[in-house]
């Protein structure tokens, strides 16, 4: 085991092991290296500063490769199965598909080492801590864990929420004494809290843009390529539609599916898209704007007591570089009535949502989608054009109904549970972006560091 202590969070630091089931992208992040050279922060090595021994396993298919893979990190030591980690960790973090949490904490919990602590880090706390209430011995700690980001973005600074489910107060501090390590702002939060808001802030966000990835599919397009995409609204749609196409299948569909509180959410966003639909099909120019301008001042207040701060979510200008166009004569972005937008504010109206409540738990996905919207209502004059595109122009019409029938689609296999039917929906469109995303990912990762950045500067202004 570790030898010298250098800095030891908490006395006994130095023999505390940790344990890590599931060594796929999220796993690695508290076992290794982020593999992005912009992340100076190596969390092996922090945890190498805190002496920490680390013990973990995958499937035991991947055991041999796995040795491979970390045979340099002198404090990871890979082991066959969860039975072993469990055994010998002092506190155990799962990082399993959401789906099969069930089943592995059925297979593993009992192996347990006496007193040990455990969590999880799957997107939707329900199962999880069903599973860990179900199949864990009775003198084990809990407190689960969940980042609010993707694998490949800095943990600092971006929220980490913890959940002290059933833990004494020693136990949660050595948890959250080792995780303070990432460098992530700590919220905290019961299971039930984590699932409202994350319903919220991911589960009806991802709704949104898988449905526009499917829009697009079904009318054979890459919204780059066309004039019709242009600027920053469009960068954002695009960059982040790809982003979240390029990523795993499960992780979508899992919380998503597997979180009890997402399914209304995920069903009014199919409800406000078709409603909207209908009025600029039909013309109905007044309702259209009354039912807009209601959930305007629902959502973000009145013009003279807005919720919206001072300064724009998305500073000016940022997002408008981002654009996966090869074509430069694309020329000035051309008016859209930017259903999906105008969707998500009825969607929060009706469901009496106040996004900006949940910033501190939201993820730099959710506060793009937010930046946009909140652009679109707020600048001067774009609303009203929005809805004067609305009814007048036929131009993204086809567009819409795809919108509106992938907007439907998904609510309708997430109120079934089908994860088979999800699965395909998903890796269909994502096949057909494919060629793309090595491109994409960098220019949507460059889009998210400049927003970020430019939040950080902000903060530090607001502090001096
Ligand atoms: N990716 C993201 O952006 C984020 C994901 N999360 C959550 O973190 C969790 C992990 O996600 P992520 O790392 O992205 O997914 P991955 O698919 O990359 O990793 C999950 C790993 O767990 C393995 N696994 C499955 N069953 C077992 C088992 N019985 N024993 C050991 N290992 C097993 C999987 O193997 P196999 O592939 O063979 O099934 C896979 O390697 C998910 O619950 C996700 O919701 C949380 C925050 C962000
Ligand atoms: O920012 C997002 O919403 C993402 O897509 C990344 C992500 C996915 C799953 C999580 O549980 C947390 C973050």
């Amino acid at each position: 085991m570790a030898s010298t202590i250098s800095s030891a969070p908490f006395p006994g630091a130095e023999n505390f092991v940790i344990g890590i089931i599931g060594m796929g992208d999220m796993g690695k992040i508290h076992a290794h290296v982020v593999p992005d050279e912009r992340l100076p922060l190596l969390t092996q090595q922090v945890f190498q500063r805190l002496c920490m021994w680390i013990l973990a396993c995958d499937r035991e298919e991947k055991y041999e490769d796995l040795v491979k893979e970390f045979a340099h990190h002198p404090n990871i030591q890979i082991l066959r199965n969860g039975h072993l980690v469990s055994r010998a960790s002092n506190y155990i973090i799962y990082s399993v598909e959401a789906a099969v949490i069930g089943q592995v904490v059925a297979e593993y919990g009992p192996s347990t080492r006496l007193g040990a602590i455990v969590g999880g880090q799957t997107s939707c706390k329900d199962p999880e801590i069903r599973a860990f209430e179900e199949h864990l011995p009775s003198d084990v700690d809990i407190v689960s864990c969940h980042s609010l980001h993707g694998p490949n973005v800095d943990p600092r600074g971006q929220p980490l929420v913890l959940i002290k489910h059933r833990a004494s107060d020693e136990s949660f501090a050595k948890v959250e004494a080792v995780l303070r390590s990432l460098g992530s702002k700590h919220v905290y939060l019961s299971a039930k809290e984590h699932d409202r808001i994350t319903a919220d802030t991911q589960a009806v966000t991802h709704a949104a843009f898988l449905s526009m990835g499917k829009a697009w599919h079904a009318t054979k397009q890459f919204p780059w390529e066309s004039s019709r995409y242009v600027g920053g609204i469009e960068n954002v749609k695009i960059n982040l539609m790809l982003r979240i196409y390029s990523q795993k299948w499960h992780v979508y569909a899992g919380l998503a599916i597997l979180n009890p509180e997402a399914h209304k959410q995920i069903n009014q966003f199919a409800k406000s898209t078709t409603e909207l639909f209908y009025l600029m099909l039909e013309g109905r120019r007044e309702e259209l704007r009354a039912r807009v301008y209601a959930a305007k001042e629902r959502v973000f207040g009145r013009d003279d007591n807005p919720k919206w701060g001072p300064k724009p979510l998305l500073p000016e200008g940022v997002v408008d570089r981002f654009s996966l166009s090869k074509n430069n004569a694309h020329g000035p972005s051309i008016p859209n009535n930017h259903l999906s937008l105008l969707a998500m504010v009825d969607c929060w109206s009706a469901l009496g949502i106040v996004p900006y409540d949940h910033m501190i738990c939201s993820t730099p996905l959710f506060r793009l989608w937010l930046g946009v919207t909140e652009h679109l209502f707020r600048t001067p004059g774009l609303l009203d054009e929005s809805i004067r595109v609305g009814i007048e122009d036929t131009t993204y019409r086809r567009d819409d109904l795809q919108f509106t029938i992938a907007a439907c689609g998904w609510a309708e296999c997430v109120a079934l549970g089908q994860f088979e039917t999800w699965r395909e929906r998903f890796c269909v469109t994502q096949k057909f972006f494919e060629p793309r995303f090595a491109e994409a990912i960098q220019v949507g990762q460059a889009m998210i560091k400049a927003v970020l950045e430019a939040d950080k500067e902000d903060e530090v202004v607001e502090k001096e």
